[in-house]
């Protein structure tokens, strides 16, 4: 039995003669493994972050959705080959229900969007800040958990709503500082693949499965790309013209190599004519192997990079105008993007844009004697209530230990409540910036 169960069963003699600290076993206070907690400094740059992705989304009109972190596991299981899937943390619950820690929102929005059916009407401008999920033996020592940023138009099945997304990421990186010499977007379209693998009749239910394996054509020797194409049936002739259209430079080539009678050409043309008129053609630029790594896109794929090279994909998105019928829903059209937050920080600490995010306080109050804590109660309530942030001294603390604590939180100004002041009513204030000192009624503070 441990030290515990002898103070349990007193053993030992009475528990009071014994210090407890001899019995606690010491909890590992760090956070589970792959996780992060978020002390203020970091909950205070989160929420920098955090605030730039929603006033952008408010800007583009969208409105702010959210889902349970938990989801029935039937939800996330494709059999597309996806990293995603490999990695879904997912458990059986005490009620033996197969669930899973969402790794990513689209399939929630998807789920809520046929839960609303007839209701909604569209189309949908819908964006959330969610916590997503993974397992990974921890062999990798990567983080098992990341916060992403998404916006969904759902109901447009024009490239106009691919515009208005990568539009509304540019917004984003402009706010924060980020130039289009720091970041790109390369775009494309998996009406591409979809083209050419309808040319060498591969079925449909293929098409995911082949995008993923292509994702993977910079992570992966090409002989192991090729090798896993050949393993999902495609015929060497196939996989030549598909690493061959994959390596076409520029949208011009791919109209040779297509024709310009096929969607994916017409698209990306009408998408990089609106970059144009949205101000970002410096942004954009197309890149047939840009494929993304989920299996449920359709059409028009695209990621933000760093032009440096050095950092993994920023953000990506792209249409999928089928995943609503694999949840046995009525297809609507929809694209979106996932942003997460753990790159983004990397890339502006690269670029010396972390912003410093200090706490704000306007006053902190504290009474000059322990009879006037009640006064000096009152005068924080009457500032509150005029809407100003206020510390309130609450031990009765030398003013050395007072003025030590205003400079650590950041206060504008320190309000002593002082006995002789208080008869008549007044407090005396001094403005930490300036160091003006001054004795003012409470009333007329502002
Ligand atoms: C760089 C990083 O933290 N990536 C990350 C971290 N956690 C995740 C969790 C779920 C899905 C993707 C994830 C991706």
């Amino acid at each position: 039995a441990n030290s515990n169960d002898n103070a349990r069963s007193g053993r030992s003699g009475s528990l009071s003669s014994i210090p407890a600290h001899d019995f606690v076993q010491k909890i590992d206070v760090n956070p589970p493994k792959g996780t992060r907690d978020f002390p203020p400094e970091d909950m205070r740059l989160r929420n920098w972050l955090f605030n730039h992705f929603r006033e952008v989304s408010q800007m583009f009109a969208f409105e702010e959705v959210d889902f349970p972190v938990l989801e029935s596991e039937a939800l996330f299981i494709r059999k597309a080959g996806e990293e995603i899937r490999d990695q879904l943390y997912c458990f059986e619950d005490r009620g033996n229900r197969r669930v899973a820690l969402r790794p990513e929102l689209t399939p929630s929005l998807a789920r809520l969007v046929i839960q609303k059916g007839k209701s909604l009407s569209l189309p949908l401008k819908w964006f959330a800040v969610g916590q997503c999920w993974r397992y990974e033996r921890m062999t990798r020592g990567r983080r098992r958990e990341h916060y992403q940023w998404n916006m969904d138009i759902i109901g447009v099945p024009d490239v106009t709503a691919e515009a208005e997304l990568i539009s509304s990421i540019v917004t984003f990186f402009k706010r924060i500082g980020i130039t289009a010499s720091d970041v790109g977007f390369k775009v494309s379209s998996r009406k591409v693949l979809q083209e050419v693998l309808r040319c060498y009749s591969i079925p449909n239910e293929l098409f995911g499965k082949v995008c993923i394996i292509i994702d993977k054509i910079e992570k992966l020797p090409i002989d192991e790309i090729k090798k896993e194409l050949r393993s999902a049936e495609l015929s060497d002739e196939a996989i030549e013209e598909l690493l061959q259209v994959l390596s076409v430079k520029s949208l011009a080539k791919l109209e040779e190599k297509l024709g310009a009678a096929g969607e994916a050409v017409s698209d990306l043309q009408q998408l990089f004519s609106l970059a144009e008129k949205f101000g970002y053609s410096e942004w954009i630029q197309f890149d047939a192997s840009v494929v993304r790594g989920l299996a449920y896109y359709t059409g028009i794929v695209f990621e933000g990079f760093d032009r440096e090279g050095k950092l993994r994909a920023i953000c990506g998105g792209g249409r999928y105008d089928r995943l609503l019928s694999t949840f046995g829903g009525e297809d609507i059209p929809a694209c979106g993007f996932g942003f997460g937050d753990a790159v983004i920080l990397e890339l502006l600490k690269e670029k010396g844009l972390i912003p410093e995010v200090g706490q704000q306080v306007e006053n902190i109050v504290c009474a000059l004697d322990t009879d006037l804590q009640g006064a000096a109660a009152s005068v924080a309530t009457i500032l509150r209530e005029k809407g100003q942030s206020v510390d309130l001294v609450l031990e009765n603390k030398p003013l050395k230990w007072v003025f030590k604590r205003a400079a650590r939180i950041n206060a504008r100004r320190l309000i002593l409540v002082g006995s002789s002041e208080w008869e008549k009513g007044e407090v005396s204030v001094k403005n930490l910036s300036s160091g003006e000192q001054y004795q003012i009624e409470v009333d007329r503070l502002e």
